[in-house]
């Protein structure tokens, strides 16, 4: 394992120990998450009872791997706990996400729990949101528009493609990629985003997080609101 790939399994690990019996979680995305799901599947199958939430196609397919077992979300009003990984984290717990292009999901799921803890390296934490472009899930129909109108906020945006393709969403929408430097009111900009027709969800997570484990190369550290 090398030693990115080592700090993720050790938050992971750290953050496993957060699940309780009987819980209803939700699962994020990305590679951190990837061990986070390691690791409940071993709890798993030493007999924890747990449901989960998957927020991406791919945290599914890593459930039924590790036999995490699943839920339907239409049966269940609220999430005990949901856990996620992040793109940047800021001192008063605010984030970027959606990297990996689950962020709708991933919000949907982290305001339908009582508690949202986020998994990190230390490679993701900064003083000021922006240095990592924020992706902003939008509809495909008439994205040029929206575009436009999230340019005149002030930044160079970019259409997310893969191998050439344009990326698609779980949710059957593009991701646009906005290098907004540094943002200086991260709430007034997730407020402007959210007036602008045709942005289906941005990927600031604005006072969502209730808890952040850091990951160092000597331990795991705990970033709570206020400290
Ligand atoms: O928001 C996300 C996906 O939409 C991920 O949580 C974020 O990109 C962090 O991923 P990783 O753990 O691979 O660094």
């Amino acid at each position: 394992m090398n030693n990115s790939d080592q700090l993720k399994h050790n938050v992971a690990k750290e953050a496993v120990k957060y699940v309780k019996d009987g819980m209803k979680l939700g699962l994020g995305s990305g590679s951190t998450m990837y061990f986070f799901m390691k690791e409940l599947g071993e709890r798993v199958s030493n007999g924890l009872k747990v449901i989960g939430i998957p927020t991406s196609n791919k945290t599914a397919e890593w459930a039924k791997e590790f036999n995490v077992p699943l839920a339907d979300f239409s049966q269940i009003q609220e999430l005990d706990l949901a856990i996620d990984g992040a793109d940047e984290v800021d001192p008063n717990l605010q984030l970027i996400k959606g990297g990996g292009g689950a962020l709708l999901r991933e919000k949907v799921v982290a305001a339908a729990a009582k508690e949202f803890l986020v998994i990190a390296d230390e490679s993701k934490v900064v003083e000021n949101l922006g240095k990592f472009p924020l992706p902003i899930e939008v509809i495909p129909f008439g994205w040029e528009v929206t575009a436009n109108k999230i340019t005149a906020l002030g930044c160079e945006l970019a259409l997310r493609k893969v191998n050439d393709q344009i990326y698609i969403t779980d949710n059957g929408n593009y991701i646009l990629d906005c290098k907004f430097g540094r943002i200086q009111d991260p709430e007034k900009l997730n407020r402007e985003l959210q007036s602008i027709v045709g942005i289906v969800e941005n990927g600031l997570f604005i006072n969502i997080a209730s808890k952040v484990l850091i990951s160092n190369p000597e331990q795991v550290k705990v970033m709570e609101k206020g400290q």
